[in-house]
């Protein structure tokens, strides 16, 4: 298992940032491999189940679809809007709730809810945003595993706008600790030369009974 610090950005971000010392680093951890490949093909093998929708959201007064496909496991009691979407809770498959022990035994991390997205190709996306909604508990880390395809993980600095671009693969795993979405955005921009699907897992520590 693999762990890199993202403290330094790639050279073409540097360019506009001076002097070196202002940059901030992102808040970010990320083990490559965190799964092996017998893993990483069980949970793909087991998303083929999954109850998976495309719910509409309204963006500057009108309705889409959302550009790629996802499903809300939690325990009771953990409802999540966001969007203005109120999402009830589906009991967690066996793949996915051994998972979540696996994070909490080996990281430390207790959740109670996962969001699986599902990008069918390159054209499935993930727009701009901070997961930030007021049921997720306050300084609480999410940890985002990836599987199946290859995409390019953005994150943003709203104060200064300085981007960094991180590719997951199959298997990685992401924490996103509790500070970053105060200070950054992110997004899984378009990639059309992606021809294959991508399942996403981030879990999630919510307040339990927000919603009730
Ligand atoms: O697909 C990803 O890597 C990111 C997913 C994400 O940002 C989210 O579910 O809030
Ligand atoms: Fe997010």
């Amino acid at each position: 298992m693999k762990q890199l610090g993202l403290g330094l950005l790639p050279k073409e971000e540097l360019k506009n940032v001076s002097p070196r010392s202002e940059q901030a680093i992102a808040p970010v951890t990320l083990i490559k491999t965190f799964l092996n490949l017998q893993q990483q093909q069980a949970l793909l093998t087991e998303s083929l189940t999954y109850p998976f929708a495309q719910p509409m959201v309204t963006v500057f007064g009108k309705q889409h679809p959302i550009p790629r496909k996802q499903v809300w496991f939690a325990d009771d009691g953990c409802a999540y809007q966001y969007s203005s979407l109120l999402i009830t809770p589906t009991p967690w498959p066996q793949g996915l709730l051994s998972l979540r022990n696996q994070l909490q035994q080996q990281l430390n991390v207790n959740t109670n809810g996962v969001l699986v997205n599902r990008y069918q190709n390159g054209s499935d996306s993930m727009g701009w945003h901070s997961d930030d909604e007021p049921e997720i508990e306050p300084n609480s880390d999410i940890v985002s595993i990836s599987l199946g395809a290859s995409r390019d993980f953005v994150l943003r600095h709203k104060a200064t706008q300085q981007k960094l671009t991180i590719t997951l693969h199959s298997g990685d795993l992401l924490i996103m600790h509790g500070d970053m979405q105060q200070n950054w955005q992110h997004s899984v921009p378009k990639r059309l030369k992606v021809s294959e699907p991508r399942i996403n897992l981030t879990f999630r520590k919510l307040v339990v009974g927000f919603h009730e």
